[in-house]
């Protein structure tokens, strides 16, 4: 296993710059997901890494070795010991599982040890060895295509989209099981994907995309709570921006004075994630508004107040206790608040 360090990569497909200037570092061990829309370059990033691709400058290093760049020939992809995992359909469908997982670790594998340990890893029973591929569920093929990737222990593992076609339930207790596996092995990984939880719910670090560019890389926690931008905080969750007046650590808004993560003079935008608007039920203390909408999901709802100026404000709390619509509420914030200079007109 080792470290990835990306410097200054930058690829165009003609007049397209589909990765610009990416610099990253994903430490021995840690997992990173790649977070961003659509076309954001996410896909083309993997590839250089996996070395299908070769850039056009900048360097890509494992540990203390450039596989690309830096005036190097690029290291052939079947050498730089990356295991990938794309979407779907990674399994050969002729083969079965065990020799699925056995396939890049050479002849007669395909009853060792190694595939024993390798679906104990992935959480499948060890009976599954002898089933094909259409055979088993998207979740488990997708187990298997792990299976594969780490069996031959890569420096590191790369994962495309993995669980884009799973269903809701099995996504997330594929990718968890994902996860444990990453991590039991210890194994350096990324992981792209335009589903925002599952960037901050799987990932020790995200990095965030847009348009090519590399736009914040951080913890999960950092990236919800201290998006780098406003675009960022918009794309990672919902957001409530409100105008407000900084003087230090401090700053006015209509949901009165909240605390920053950063301290600010002057005009502020200022960023409050829907769950830090606290809605007060049983006191008046905090800014008086009332109940437009309750949207119920069973595990918490959201709720749209109108404050007496007229600002709509949304809160996101527990669903155990919430108010009914036209009720009056006091709210106040809680938490750090991101303040950003308001963009220019
Ligand atoms: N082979 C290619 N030839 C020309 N343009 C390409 C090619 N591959 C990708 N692009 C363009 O490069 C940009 C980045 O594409 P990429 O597939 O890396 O994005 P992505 O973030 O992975 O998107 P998605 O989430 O939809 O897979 C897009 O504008 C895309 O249209």
């Amino acid at each position: 296993m080792s470290s990835l360090t990306i410097t200054g990569v930058t690829k165009r497909y003609g007049a397209t710059v589909a990765v610009d200037d990416v610099t990253l570092h994903v430490p021995h061990g840690c997992f990173t997901t790649v977070l961003g829309p659509s076309g954001c370059g996410k896909t083309t990033l993997l590839r250089l890494v996996a070395g299908f691709l070769a850039p056009e400058s900048g360097s890509i290093a494992f540990g203390d070795t450039v596989v690309a760049g830096d005036g190097v020939r690029p290291m052939p992809p079947q050498t730089r010991r990356v295991g990938y995992v794309p979407q779907e359909g990674a399994l050969f469908p002729h083969l079965d599982v065990a020799a699925n997982i056995a396939f890049g670790l050479g002849k007669g594998a395909r009853g060792s040890d190694r595939v024993a340990e390798m679906l104990d890893l992935v959480e499948l029973p060890a009976d599954f060895r002898h089933r094909r591929p259409d055979e088993l569920s998207g979740g488990q093929q997708q187990r298997v295509a792990l299976a594969r990737s780490l069996a031959p222990q890569p420096a590191l593992v790369l994962l495309d989209e993995p669980f884009s076609s799973l269903d809701a339930s099995l996504r997330g207790s594929t990718s968890r099981a994902v996860r444990r596996a990453l991590e039991a092995s210890n194994t350096t990984a990324v992981l792209v994907t335009h589903d925002q939880n599952e960037a901050l719910s799987l990932a020790d670090e995200v990095a965030v995309m847009r348009a090519g560019r590399l736009v914040q890389s951080a913890t999960p926690s950092q990236v919800y709570l201290s998006p780098s931008d406003p675009e960022v905080a918009a794309f990672v969750g919902r957001a409530v921006v409100l105008p407000g007046t900084a003087s230090g650590a401090h700053a006015r808004c209509a949901l009165g004075e909240v605390v920053l993560t950063e301290a600010a003079e002057g005009e502020v935008s200022l960023m409050i994630r829907p769950e830090q608007v606290y809605v007060d039920l049983s006191h008046d203390e905090g800014v008086r508004g009332t109940v437009d909408e309750v949207s119920y999901y069973g595990h918490d709802c959201a709720v749209q107040v109108r404050l007496d100026d007229g600002t709509p404000v949304l809160s996101r709390m527990s669903g155990v206790r919430h108010p009914s619509p036209g009720d009056t509420v006091h709210l106040r914030v809680t938490g750090l608040v991101r303040a950003y200079r308001p963009a220019a007109p």
